[in-house]
């Protein structure tokens, strides 16, 4: 019964036999399945930005200077460029893509599946907190998880590398959108009086669960050591494996707990801040 979503989205199905009864479903259990799926494509990201030094030139704008008629750093470049290929594709159509930098983006040259009955409430479309993300992608992530170094002819794979970081950082903390529509959709008389007051601090603290929090770090700190470990055909032991690891899985683990979780109860207060508009 259930028929291909629209726009993609990779994780909401519809089900019915027409547009007009197709229903989203979605519930917080497979809302956080979507989360830990994307747990994998953020810790294997991080592990293959982890191979090139920290490159620090590349995000000066002196590195983009051979560039004609472009202001701006070597990886904004890229990120730039990549998004324009990417918008003319319809990625941005999705509800779970946000370009880093969305003004004058191309509409897309490819016909798009029609829009079936949005999940998200329209005023989603106007949360993009990707600035915060690309500052503290670069200014407090990178420093933690590269070796300082430059080394111009990785340049080109470094920034993609960046990229895929970046997109996968963004998808998920954006993603606090579904999440706070589905918690709004189960108890809309606990959020309706803190919405209505437009109160921050009581949103936030109905839609925090420390305890899943906690489990959310280890997780990921279990990931970057099973994924980022030598795999060898001869039995190690535990201590061995965790000094072999690609990337340091307490690391991952503070980048949830600090950055990663707080920023997408961010995006869950500023939609749900708005869930109420008409
Ligand atoms: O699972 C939830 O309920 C979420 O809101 C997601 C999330 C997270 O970012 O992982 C955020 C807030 C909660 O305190 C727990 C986890």
């Amino acid at each position: 019964m259930a028929s291909s979503p629209s726009p993609p989205c990779a994780e909401i199905t519809r089900y019915g036999n027409s547009k007009e009864e197709g229903l989203l479903m979605i519930d917080l259990e497979r809302v956080r399945k979507s989360l830990i799926r994307q747990e994998d494509s953020i810790v294997f990201s991080l592990i293959e930005r982890a191979k090139f030094p920290s490159n620090s030139s590349l995000y000066k704008s002196s590195s983009s200077s051979q560039i004609p008629g472009f202001d701006g750093s070597l990886i904004q470049y890229i990120v730039k460029e990549t998004e324009i290929l990417h918008s003319k594709i319809g990625r941005y159509e999705s509800p779970e893509e946000h370009p880093f930098f969305p003004d004058g983006l191309p509409l897309p040259l490819i016909p798009c599946p029609p829009k079936s009955p949005e999940f998200l409430h329209g005023a989603a479309s106007s949360i993009n907190i990707n600035s915060t993300i690309w500052k503290f992608y670069l200014e407090e992530l990178l420093p933690l998880f590269t070796k300082q170094g430059d080394d111009t002819g990785s340049y080109a794979c470094t920034a993609v590398c960046d990229l895929s970081c970046l997109q996968a950082l963004s998808r998920r903390i954006h993603y606090g959108k579904f999440v706070a529509e589905v918690k709004f959709r189960d108890a809309p008389e606990e959020y309706g009086p803190a919405i209505r007051a437009q109160d921050r601090d009581a949103l936030m603290k109905l839609l925090t669960f420390e305890d899943i929090e906690e489990m959310v770090k280890k997780r990921v700190a279990k990931k970057a050591m099973i994924f980022s470990q030598e795999v060898n055909l001869k039995e190690k032991d535990a201590d061995d494996k965790q000094q072999n690891c690609k990337i340091d899985p307490s690391l991952l683990s503070r980048l949830y707990g600090e950055w990663v979780m707080p920023l997408t109860k961010l995006v869950q207060v500023e939609y749900l801040l708005r869930r109420l508009d008409k």
